[in-house]
C-alpha cells in the first residue's frame, strides 16, 4: 500500500536537485532544498524562480501561485533538517563516495520509517541501501533532465526494497505529473545503459575525425528526429556526469565496449564540463 509523502528533503541543489524540488513543491509537498553551502542552495532557488517566472509570463500560473510554490521550499545546509521529513531524494554529484556518505548521514537524521531515494544516473541502489540500517526503504528515483519537462521517472528497486516503498514512490512520481517505469538494479539501469554508449560513440566520432560536433548533431537531429544532437545533449547533461556513468558501465558490466572515449576524459580533466562551466563540445555565453 502506498504511503503519502508530505515533507521531502532534496540533497544537492544543482540542475537536477533544483528541478526535483520545483516539481515536488508544485505538487504541494513541503521541501527542504539542501546543499553544502548557502551559495549553492540560493543558486538552485534562483533557477526555480526563473522558471516559475517564465510560467507566470506564459500565463500558466499566477504570481500568487508562484509565491505559494516558492514558499513551500526551505533552504537547508544541514542534513539534520531531515529529522522532520517523510522522505529524502539525494541528487548530489555522481560519485559513490559522496553518495555513500550522504546516505549514512541521512539514515542517521531521518525518522526510522522514512524513505531514502537516490536520483543517481547509474550507481548501485542495493549498495547504497547496504550502508544504511533501512535497505528495505531505499530506492532509486531517477528523474530526467530537464526535470520540469521530461515525463519519465525510472524507479529502481534494490535487492531489499519493499513493495510499500515502491508503491509510495510510484504514486509520488504520478503526483508530480510523471510516469514511473520500474527497472531492476543493474549498472546504468535502462536509460543510461542505452543513452550513454550512443553519446560516447558520438564523442569517438569527434575523436577519430569522422565529422565535426555540429555535423554529428545535425545527422542525429535531422536523420533520427532526436530533439538534441548527442554532443549538445552531453554538454547539457554535464561531461563529468557522462564520464562517471561510462565508468560505472565499464566497471560494472566488465565489457570493453563501454570504455569511455579518451577525448571525454581529456575534456573533464580540462574542466570543460559542458553547459554548466560554459564550455564542452560547444562554447556557451
Ligand atoms: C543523464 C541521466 O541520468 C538521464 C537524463 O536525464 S538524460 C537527458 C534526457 N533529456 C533529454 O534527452 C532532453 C532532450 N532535449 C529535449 O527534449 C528538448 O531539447 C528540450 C525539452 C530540453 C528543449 O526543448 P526545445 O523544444 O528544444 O526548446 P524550447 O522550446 O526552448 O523548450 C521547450 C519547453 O521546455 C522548457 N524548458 C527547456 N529547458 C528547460 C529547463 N532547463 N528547465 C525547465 N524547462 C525547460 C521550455 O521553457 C519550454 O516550455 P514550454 O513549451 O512550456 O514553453
Ligand atoms: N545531469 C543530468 O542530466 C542528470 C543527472 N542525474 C544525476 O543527478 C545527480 C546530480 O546531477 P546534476 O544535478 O546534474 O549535478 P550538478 O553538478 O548540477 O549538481 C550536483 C550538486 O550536488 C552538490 N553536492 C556535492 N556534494 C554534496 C554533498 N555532500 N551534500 C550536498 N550537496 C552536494 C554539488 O555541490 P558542488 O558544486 O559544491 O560540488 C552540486 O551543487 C547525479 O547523481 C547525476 O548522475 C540524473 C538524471 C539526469
Amino acid at each position: 500500500m502506498a504511503l503519502t509523502v508530505n515533507k521531502l528533503m532534496v540533497v544537492g541543489a544543482g540542475q537536477m536537485g533544483s528541478g526535483i524540488a520545483q516539481v515536488a513543491a508544485e505538487a504541494g509537498l513541503k521541501v527542504y532544498l539542501n546543499d553544502i553551502s548557502e551559495e549553492y542552495v540560493n543558486r538552485g532557488i534562483a533557477n526555480i524562480t526563473k522558471i516559475l517566472s517564465k510560467n507566470v509570463a506564459k500565463g500558466r500560473i499566477t504570481e500568487a501561485e508562484k509565491d505559494e510554490i516558492l514558499a513551500r521550499i526551505t533552504p537547508s545546509t544541514s542534513l539534520s533538517d531531515a529529522s522532520s521529513c517523510d522522505m529524502a531524494v539525494e541528487a548530489a554529484t555522481e560519485n559513490m563516495e559522496i553518495k555513500t556518505q550522504i546516505f549514512k548521514n541521512l539514515d542517521a537524521a531521518l525518522p526510522t520509517d522514512a524513505i531514502l531515494a537516490s536520483n543517481t544516473s547509474s550507481l548501485p541502489i542495493t549498495e547504497l541501501g547496504a550502508v544504511t540500517n533501512r535497505p528495505d526503504r531505499v530506492i532509486g528515483m531517477h528523474f530526467m533532465n530537464p526535470v520540469p519537462v521530461m515525463k519519465l521517472v525510472e524507479i529502481i528497486r534494490g535487492l531489499a526494497t519493499s513493495d510499500e516503498v515502491y508503491d509510495t514512490v510510484h504514486a509520488l512520481a504520478e503526483r508530480m505529473g510523471k510516469v514511473g517505469v520500474l527497472v531492476n538494479d543493474f549498472p546504468g539501469f535502462v536509460s543510461n545503459r542505452i543513452l550513454l554508449p550512443m553519446i560516447n560513440e558520438a564523442i569517438y566520432c569527434v575523436y577519430e575525425g569522422v565529422a565535426t560536433p555540429e555535423a554529428i548533431d545535425e545527422v542525429m537531429k535531422l536523420g533520427m528526429n532526436h530533439p538534441m544532437g548527442p554532443l549538445t545533449l552531453a554538454d547539457f547533461i554535464g561531461l563529468d556526469t557522462c564520464l562517471a556513468i561510462m565508468e560505472v558501465l565499464h566497471e560494472g558490466l566488465g565489457d570493453s565496449k563501454y570504455r569511455p572515449c579518451p577525448l571525454l576524459r581529456k575534456y573533464v580533466k580540462a574542466g570543460w564540463l559542458g553547459k554548466k562551466t560554459g564550455r564542452g563540445f560547444y562554447v556557451y555565453e
